[in-house]
């Protein structure tokens, strides 16, 4: 796999906002993560049908959790978490969806591999407004889950152009953001300047 860079959505920004940014970077990032914990699935397929129809492709698009939004859509896959249905039983009965699996620790990269992921995002690895009070696990604890597993391992958490080559150096095949492009001022230019931080560690 060629390194990737991800990016997701907020839960806070309304759809308008979160498209229109969207419809102006995906020609820079692999995948759009829809993460939107608490929105119904009819809610969930209003941010997909915006996206398609902005001209987002498809194959960009990756839901979190809810395998049947993304399977009625037929998009890229799914982002699965503890909470989600097991890997096993997604890729069973839908073995064309790509499944990235979130994991914490060297263990759960290594369970997630053993069912069938076909990458894993570990963090998080910076401090991040988005996990306040919990610990970041550093740039040392993502080399180890890198070494422990043969998925790629897309790396999430205070992901910004000014850290990203560390995680790549640690051996991420890629990174995960949110704050970054998504409450950035210009979240072209940062799409585009973390695309080529990615690309350029080819
Ligand atoms: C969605 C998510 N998952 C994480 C994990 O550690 O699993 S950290 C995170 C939020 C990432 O946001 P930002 O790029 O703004 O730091």
């Amino acid at each position: 796999m060629e390194r990737q860079l991800h990016i997701i959505s907020t839960g806070k920004q309304p759809l308008d906002q979160f498209v229109a940014i969207c419809a102006r970077v995906h020609p820079y990032v692999d995948a759009i993560h829809v993460r939107e914990k608490m929105k119904t699935a009819r809610e969930i397929s209003e941010f997909l049908t915006a996206l398609i129809k902005q001209g987002v492709p498809p194959r960009k698009i990756i839901v979190n959790d809810r395998i049947d939004v993304a399977v009625v859509f037929g998009v890229k896959g799914v982002q699965l978490a503890h909470h989600s249905l097991s890997v096993r039983k997604v890729k069973h009965h839908f073995p064309s969806l790509s499944i990235g699996c979130s994991v914490h620790s060297i263990a759960e990269a290594m369970e997630a591999e053993e069912s069938g992921a076909d990458y894993c995002i570990y963090g998080h690895v910076f401090a991040t407004g988005s996990k306040v009070g919990v610990p970041p696990r550093g740039i040392e604890s993502l080399r180890s889950v890198v070494n422990h597993v043969n998925i790629p391992v897309i790396a999430i958490g205070g992901i910004h152009s000014n850290n990203a080559e560390q995680v790549l150096k640690a051996g991420a095949q890629g990174i995960a953001v949110m704050s970054a492009v998504f409450f950035a001022d210009d979240p072209v230019s940062e799409a585009k300047k973390l695309a080529k931080i990615v690309k350029k560690m080819v």
